[in-house]
């Protein structure tokens, strides 16, 4: 494993993380320009479909949005929207324009992120009118506060907060009518990382301490102790920005381990390979169509060094119901649970060709 490389001051440090916000936005803008996915709200925080990214990093993001959105949109039918989410350093994530266009908004969806980030997020939406609107279309009290760093409404709050200070970042949530005892679905897409395995592990402890009845999914680096893994933490040393959290990252296993040491019921973990396999096939030759690829091995190489975990504390036994139907459903649904009823290894449930990643969320 690389040495970690020390750093002349914690701003810089933090500097280099948030900026890596805009690495995620400007790769999302220019696959949704190539037609990978949809994303009709992106263009309006990022004007420039910009330069242009190797088909491996196109297809990586498409995997990395579509398995992200089907157990997001999983736990929201399940709970029919009454539940909160909370993207926990959600730089310029569109989810909240998607949610609402598709009909599928939760509750409320807060977002956290760095003070500054939150400020060019809110400063996007004050001053364009596609963002602006949807959110004023969903408010029906008098109550909209929209501040340099803080955006409140019915339906959607953002909010300026340090992740790595878990009493300052409840605080804020609560402030903003955070309802701990609604279905809450938190979600990190490469945020976990840039924090110490100490920090994020009491931010997820946190989160389970806080809801009876949640998912929590973290899409992240994984098996970062082979070559390929090394690779990546240098190039992201030479700009500056560390990888905090990489001990996590070492496997599956390591990713799930924190979750269940941090009091989570049950955590589940496929590397992008495997949810590329389990992504709606036919979506899945359309986007495979798009750019010609050359370098197969090299794609494979990236799926595997990226991961979605998913961890489960489900009191209300929100899964209860799938569990019965798929018992009692016979032929490919049976063989996905244990006469236990309890989930069997991932691999099998990978196994399973009738099953898509969707069912697999609680
Ligand atoms: C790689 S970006 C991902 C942004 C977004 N989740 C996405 O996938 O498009 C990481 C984000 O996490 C935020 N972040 C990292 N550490 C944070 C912390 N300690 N507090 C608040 N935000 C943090 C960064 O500012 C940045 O916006």
């Amino acid at each position: 494993m690389a040495a970690r490389q020390p750093f002349a001051d914690a701003d810089t440090a933090d500097e280099a993380v948030r900026a890596t916000c805009d690495d995620a936005t400007t790769c999302k803008r220019f696959a949704t320009s190539k037609g990978y996915w949809k994303d009709s709200s992106l263009q309006y925080f990022v004007r420039n479909v910009g330069e242009r990214k190797a088909p491996e990093i196109n297809r990586g993001y498409y995997a990395r949005v579509q398995g992200v959105n089907l157990l997001l949109d999983a736990f929201l039918k399940k709970t029919q929207g009454h539940c909160q989410v909370i993207n926990l350093g959600a730089g310029l994530d569109t989810t909240f324009w998607r949610l609402q266009e598709e009909n599928l908004l939760p509750r409320k969806l807060f977002e956290v992120d760095f003070p500054t980030v939150v400020a060019r997020k809110i400063h996007h939406i004050k001053t364009k009118p596609p963002l602006s609107k949807p959110i004023i279309d969903v408010h029906s009290t008098d109550s909209l506060l929209l501040e340099s760093h803080v955006l409140d409404s019915d339906r959607f709050c953002i909010i300026g907060a340090d992740l790595r200070d878990v009493p300052g970042l409840d605080e804020k949530l609560r402030r903003f009518q955070l309802d701990p005892e609604l279905p809450t679905l938190l979600l990190s897409e490469c945020v976990l990382v840039y924090m110490t395995p100490s920090q994020s592990s009491s931010l997820v402890h946190w989160a389970a301490q806080t809801f009876h009845t949640a998912m929590f999914i973290n899409y992240e680096q994984v098996n970062m102790s082979d070559r390929f893994g090394q690779v990546m933490i240098e190039n992201l040393q030479r700009r500056r920005c560390a990888l905090a959290g990489v001990e996590l990252c070492q496997s599956l296993d390591s990713q799930k381990e924190r979750f269940l040491r941090a009091g989570w019921d049950q955590a589940n973990a496929l590397d992008m390979m495997a949810v590329y396999s389990v992504l709606p096939q036919d979506d899945v030759a359309r986007i495979e169509r798009l750019e010609f690829l050359d370098e197969k091995e090299l794609l494979q190489q990236l799926l595997q060094h990226y991961c979605i975990c998913w961890a489960t504390k489900d009191r209300l036994n929100l899964g209860e119901t799938r569990r019965r139907l798929h018992v009692s459903g016979g032929g490919a649904a049976r063989r996905c649970w244990t006469s236990s009823g309890r989930p069997p290894s991932l691999t099998s449930r990978v196994g399973s060709a009738s099953l898509g990643l969707s069912q697999l969320a609680f």
